[in-house]
């Protein structure tokens, strides 16, 4: 759009330099230069700017009948014969098109976000809260973090209503979607859990499941297809036998880049066809992003009007450095109980988000001394390492996204060494 109304400006500008010498030569006639040779415009001998002339009287525009215009036009010009209405008919063509031209040009910038800076009324806010369940590595952190974007909700809480764990928070133009990690059904990172416990935890999450206004249930389709897992199947049919609308859930089959005959993932949606309890299926790969557009809009549609529950405030790039500063140093300062943190530099090296979502961290500490250096360096690297450890541990679930965390310490180089 853009760029037709930079060909539109072009082009103008080429009409009105191709109409100037047209026009020069009887307004020279009749200008009131004195004679001179020199037409330099760096030493102009007439300057309209120097002089201020008397405004002509107005005179008001002589008035032609339409039809004798018309008539008049067609004998200079050729131009077909119109009647009034007609006339009026182009004239509103003209202004329709002016118009959409100018919205065209007056289109925000691609790279300002939709939604970006908006503040949007509570009353027009609009809500949807999202558990979703999978076993462990099913990808639920990978589907979330491609929904939210690569930046890191950064959330203050307004309610605390719930205590689940939040996974991340979605806001687009008027709608916000919290995505929920479900306790009870958190099937967990410590394993599976036995096949007995799967219906334990099923039957309480019921109770949880109202919290959300819908649940998404998510499955690794390809593990699937290679090592059946009872205890998964169990879990997905358990939540899909019965239908109640006030409980909507939806299966995504996930990770389907992995899955290099597709017609397999036909045979999988077939075998969870007969559970009525799920509103719809979505085949997706939540770490690529194939499928996520569909079943975002899908959750977008869901939303009601309810005022949102987290400030849409979003962590820059610039506080995620920080903070990973900020947590590396606690860390130190955990372990390190001399007096040595306190004249250790600190630094930040590099910073860079790796295509699958992780961020590579690099960060070097400079002591003064070489016994500094050893102090922090601990016996085979086992103290720096249990600070690199935690702190990535920590910072991970921080930025609920994977974190390679790069620490080196180095001893300061003597000036003029
Ligand atoms: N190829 C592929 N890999 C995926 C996809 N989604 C997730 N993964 C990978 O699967 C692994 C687990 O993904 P996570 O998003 O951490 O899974 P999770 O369900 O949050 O795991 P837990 O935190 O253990 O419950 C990671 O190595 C991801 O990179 C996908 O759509 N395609």
């Amino acid at each position: 759009m853009r760029a037709s109304f930079r060909a539109l400006r072009l082009t103008s500008a080429a009409t009105s330099s191709h109409i100037q010498p047209f026009f020069s030569l009887p307004l020279r006639l009749f200008s009131a230069e004195t004679a001179s040779d020199s037409d330099s415009p760096s030493n102009p001998d007439f300057g309209s700017s120097d002089y201020t002339l008397p405004s002509s009287p107005s005179q008001p525009n002589p008035r032609l009948d339409p039809y004798y215009r018309a008539r008049a036009d067609e004998a200079l010009f050729g131009k077909k014969m119109q009647s009034p209405l007609q006339e009026e008919e182009e004239r509103e063509r003209a202004t329709r098109l002016a118009r959409s031209l100018l919205e065209a040009a007056l289109e925000p910038p691609d790279d300002v976000a939709e939604g970006e800076d908006m503040v949007v009324r509570e009353e027009d806010q609009m809500s949807l809260s999202a558990g979703i369940i999978g076993a462990p590595n099913a990808g639920k952190s990978s589907l979330t973090n491609f929904m939210v974007g690569t930046k890191v909700a950064a959330v203050s809480r307004k309610t605390n209503t719930t205590t689940h764990e939040i996974l991340g928070v979605m806001t687009k133009g008027n709608t916000q979607i919290c995505f929920f990690d479900t306790p009870g059904l958190m099937i967990g990172h410590h394993g599976y859990p036995a096949a007995t416990d799967v219906r334990v935890r099923v039957e309480s999450a019921w109770n949880t499941i109202n919290l959300y206004d819908i649940l998404i249930v998510i499955f690794d389709v390809h593990r699937h297809l290679t090592t059946r897992d009872r205890r998964v199947i169990q879990l997905i049919r358990l939540l899909g036998k019965e239908k109640q609308p006030e409980k909507k859930r939806i299966l995504c089959m996930n990770k389907v880049d992995l899955v290099t005959d597709k017609k397999d993932l036909l045979k999988v949606a077939k075998e969870f066809n007969d559970l009525p309890g799920y509103d719809r299926y979505f085949m997706i790969s939540g770490l690529k992003g194939a499928g996520v557009k569909d079943l975002e809009q899908y959750l977008m549609d869901q939303a009601v009007k309810r005022p949102w529950e987290e400030e849409p405030k979003v962590m820059t790039e610039e506080v995620m450095k920080n903070i990973s500063l900020e947590v590396v140093r606690e860390r130190m300062l955990d372990h390190i109980h001399q007096e040595i943190p306190y004249v250790i530099e600190h630094k930040l090296m590099g910073w860079k988000e790796l295509r699958d979502g992780s961020i590579r961290i690099e960060q070097h500490f400079i002591t003064q001394k070489q016994s500094q250096r050893q102090i922090l360096v601990g016996k085979n690297g086992s103290k720096i390492g249990r600070i690199g450890i935690e702190a990535n541990q920590e910072l991970r679930s921080i930025f609920k996204r994977d974190v390679h965390l790069i620490l080196q310490v180095r001893v300061a180089k003597r000036k003029g060494a």
